[in-house]
C-alpha cells in the first residue's frame, strides 16, 4: 500500500509559491484562485526578486517567478514551468539605468546596482561591457536613486522603484534595458522565469500540475480582463489607466522558443564574461511527465 502513503503525504504537504512584490506581476496573480485548493495547500509569499532568489535556493519556497539569472546560476537544482515568464521584446518600461552621462561615455564609470535584482544587474554588465566597451565598477546598494547617485555616475533600478523614479526623473539620461538589449541583439529579454525546485516535481507532482494550470488560467483571465488589473494598479500605485495598459501590454508573460533563444544568448554572454560558471541549460518541466507508480 505504499502508493497510498505517497498520495497522502502529497495531499498533506503545502506548496510554497513566491510572488514578486512589484506591480509587474499583477496580470498573473490578480485572478489566481487560492480557494481552488484545499486549505493550506498553497501559500503565496510576496518578496522582491532578490529575496525570492534566496528563498528558492534555501528551499523555503518551492516555486515561483525568480530572476532568470538565478535560474542560470542554479539550473541543476531547478526546472522552468512552461508558458510563463516576465519578458519584453524591446522596451520593458520598469528597468532603467539613470546616468549623468550618455551611455557611450560610461567607460570606467562607477555604477550603482539595485539590491532587489539579479537578472537586470548582470544584464547591465553584459550590455556595458559587450556593446559599449565599458569596464566600469559596480556596487550593489539599497534602491534609492538619490543615495545611489551620490556615490555613482549611474544607477540601475527595477520594478516599482524604476517606475517611480522614471516618473520623477530629476534630469538624468534614462536607458531602458529591454530596449538596449533588443537594439544590440534583436532578441527578447527574459527577466523572470517560473522555476520549481527539482525535488518538488517528484514530491508534489499532482499539486504542481494543478498550480501550473491555475497560473495559466489566471494569466489568461488577467490578459483578457486587463481593464480590471489596470484599475487595481491605478488604485494601488497611481498614474493613469493608459500608462498601465501600455506597460502591461508591453510586457510578455509567455515563454516561447523565441524567449528561450533570447535567454540562452543572455546566458552565453554572461558565461563569456565570467558572470556565470557556464551557459545554463534551459530545461522545461513537462506537466505530462508522470512518476512511475511503483
Ligand atoms: C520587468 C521586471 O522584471 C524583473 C526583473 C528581475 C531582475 O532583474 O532580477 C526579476 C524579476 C522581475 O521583477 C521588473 O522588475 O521591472
Amino acid at each position: 500500500m505504499n502508493y497510498f502513503v505517497v498520495g497522502e503525504s502529497e495531499i498533506m504537504s503545502a506548496i510554497k509559491i513566491g510572488k514578486i512584490s512589484f506591480s509587474n506581476i499583477m496580470p498573473i496573480y490578480h485572478f489566481f484562485r487560492t480557494d481552488q485548493f484545499d486549505e493550506h495547500q498553497v501559500e503565496l509569499i510576496p518578496q522582491v526578486p532578490s529575496q525570492l532568489n534566496r528563498s528558492m535556493a534555501a528551499g523555503t519556497i518551492d516555486m515561483g517567478p525568480i530572476s532568470s539569472f538565478e535560474y542560470g546560476r542554479n539550473y541543476k537544482e531547478y526546472e522552468i514551468l512552461p508558458d510563463l515568464s516576465i519578458s519584453s521584446k524591446g522596451q520593458v518600461r520598469s528597468i532603467f539605468l539613470f546616468s549623468r552621462k550618455p551611455i557611450e561615455e560610461l567607460k570606467e564609470a562607477k555604477v550603482a546596482l539595485t539590491d532587489k535584482s539579479a537578472t537586470s544587474n548582470h544584464l547591465l554588465k553584459v550590455i556595458l561591457e559587450k556593446f559599449y566597451e565599458s569596464f566600469s565598477s559596480y556596487k550593489v546598494m539599497p534602491a534609492n536613486l538619490e543615495k545611489m547617485m551620490a556615490i555613482a555616475d549611474a544607477a540601475l533600478l527595477i520594478g516599482d522603484d524604476a517606475l517611480l523614479a522614471s516618473w520623477n526623473n530629476p534630469g538624468y539620461y534614462m536607458y531602458d534595458l529591454g530596449e538596449l538589449w533588443y537594439k544590440h541583439t534583436g532578441l527578447w529579454s527574459v527577466f523572470a522565469v517560473w522555476a520549481v525546485r527539482r525535488e518538488v516535481t517528484h514530491s508534489k507532482s499532482e499539486l504542481l500540475r494543478s498550480v501550473h494550470n491555475e497560473f495559466l488560467h489566471s494569466k489568461k483571465r488577467g490578459l483578457t480582463d486587463l481593464d480590471t488589473v489596470v484599475a487595481q494598479a491605478k488604485k494601488e500605485f497611481g498614474a493613469t489607466a493608459e500608462f498601465w495598459k501600455v506597460y502591461y501590454t508591453g510586457l510578455s508573460y509567455e515563454f516561447t522558443s523565441e524567449h528561450k533563444k533570447g535567454l540562452e544568448y543572455y546566458y552565453a554572454c554572461a558565461a563569456e564574461l565570467g558572470l556565470l560558471e557556464e551557459a545554463a541549460k534551459v530545461e522545461i518541466w513537462s506537466p505530462d511527465s508522470r512518476q512511475s507508480a511503483v
